[in-house]
């Protein structure tokens, strides 16, 4: 075995390490510096828009340095040759090679998901054009990622709903709470970055509880109880909250969305807007179903359990004041309508 297919194994073996697909988005980019030095390399998500391909940056690499744009992928939308070329890419389901002003080879290759639709595309910049070899050993690396990414969103997701479950939530609370954390932003950006705008966007996380589903069970039995929480689920995810919003299954009939938004207005906008929809949606042989929403900032609570705690505060609020309602814990609080949630006892966090 030689030295380069000892390598390639390495690498095979560091990328499949990760659970996280951002990290294992960085992981694919370092493989592909290290085993293709280039100048730039760039791996962008594809996806189906109102029957035209959207594509925003997932991660780049440059001079060896690599960036995963997890918290913000940036939506391509500026016509240009390179943009052409991926578009084309896409379209004809091949590799595509395009050259730049600096005699520099921009070459595109798509990635295919398990069932063949394209998922993500790849753009090398590199003075040489790949040999064959080369190219299978690319598609070889896509393919991993392709086929790694499935297992990774099997572990994540619920299967009676397709959203994330339980367990991925306590993850991003956490990694929204570092992000949001003083000393985080202090570090990432001095006050005329204007990277601070990015970091200043504030994070809503709602429990959102299906309202007497206990009687829907007993009305109408188990299964439609299943459909009406699958109902839900997809009334929620299409097109009441942005694409990068989050919903997750927290539990039987409840839901935990984390959004961004600006102010407290606009989130309770938002999950108002999402109770409305439920409540007026046409439910076969039930007719309405109607949900209760209690949500809070996402800032600088002590733990994930603390922020849901929070938000569950203020769900109850809302199942006790007759349902129906969304309520913010934070102006619930102000005005002494519901208890502190958590505090700093002795250094310790305390639980009510
Ligand atoms: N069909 C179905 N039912 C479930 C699932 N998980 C939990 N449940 C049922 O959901 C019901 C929840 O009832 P409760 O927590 O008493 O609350 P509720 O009837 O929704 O009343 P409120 O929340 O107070 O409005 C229980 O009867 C559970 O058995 C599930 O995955 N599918």
């Amino acid at each position: 075995m030689n030295h380069n297919s000892i390598r390639i194994i390495d690498n095979l073996a560091e990328i499949t390490s990760y659970h996280d697909r951002h990290v294992l988005e960085k992981s694919l980019l370092k493989t592909l510096n290290e085993i293709f030095p280039s100048q730039d390399i760039r791996l962008f998500r594809v996806r189906e828009h109102r029957g035209s391909h959207e594509l925003s940056l997932l991660a780049f690499c440059v001079n060896s340095v690599i960036v995963s744009s997890q918290e913000n992928p940036r939506l391509i939308t500026e016509p240009s040759e390179l943009s052409e070329a991926i578009f084309r890419a896409i379209n004809n389901a091949d590799v595509e090679l395009i050259s730049n002003d600096e005699g520099k080879w921009n070459v595109i290759y798509p990635a295919f998901d398990a069932h063949g639709a394209i998922f993500a595309v790849l753009l090398i910049s590199t003075d040489l054009v790949p040999s064959n070899g080369d190219q299978r050993l690319i598609y070889g690396l896509l393919r991993v990622y392709s086929n790694y990414l499935v297992l990774i969103e099997k572990t994540q997701k619920d299967k009676l709903t397709g959203l994330y479950n339980r367990e991925t939530l306590d993850d991003e609370i956490t990694k929204v709470l570092v992000r949001q954390a003083p000393h985080f932003n202090e570090e990432m950006s001095s006050p005329n970055d204007s990277r601070r705008r990015t970091f200043a966007v504030k994070y809503w996380l709602g429990v959102i509880d299906i309202d007497n589903f206990k009687t829907i069970n007993d009305n109408f039995g188990h299964l439609y109880g299943d459909e009406v929480i699958i109902l839900v689920a997809r009334l929620m995810t299409s097109g009441v909250i942005r694409d990068d919003d989050l919903v997750y299954r927290y539990g039987g009939e409840e839901f935990v969305v984390v959004l961004k938004a600006p102010n407290e207005e606009d989130a309770m906008r938002t999950f108002e807007r999402i109770r409305e929809m439920v409540a007026t949606h046409d439910f076969p042989q039930i007719k309405q179903v109607t949900i209760s929403i209690g949500f809070v900032e996402v800032s600088s609570q002590p733990s994930p359990a603390d922020v849901i705690g929070e938000a569950d505060e203020a769900l109850y609020y809302a199942k006790g004041n007759g349902r129906n309602q969304v309520h913010s814990y934070s102006r619930l609080l102000s005005e002494g309508k519901v208890k502190q949630v958590s505090q700093v006892v002795h250094g310790d966090i305390e639980l009510f």
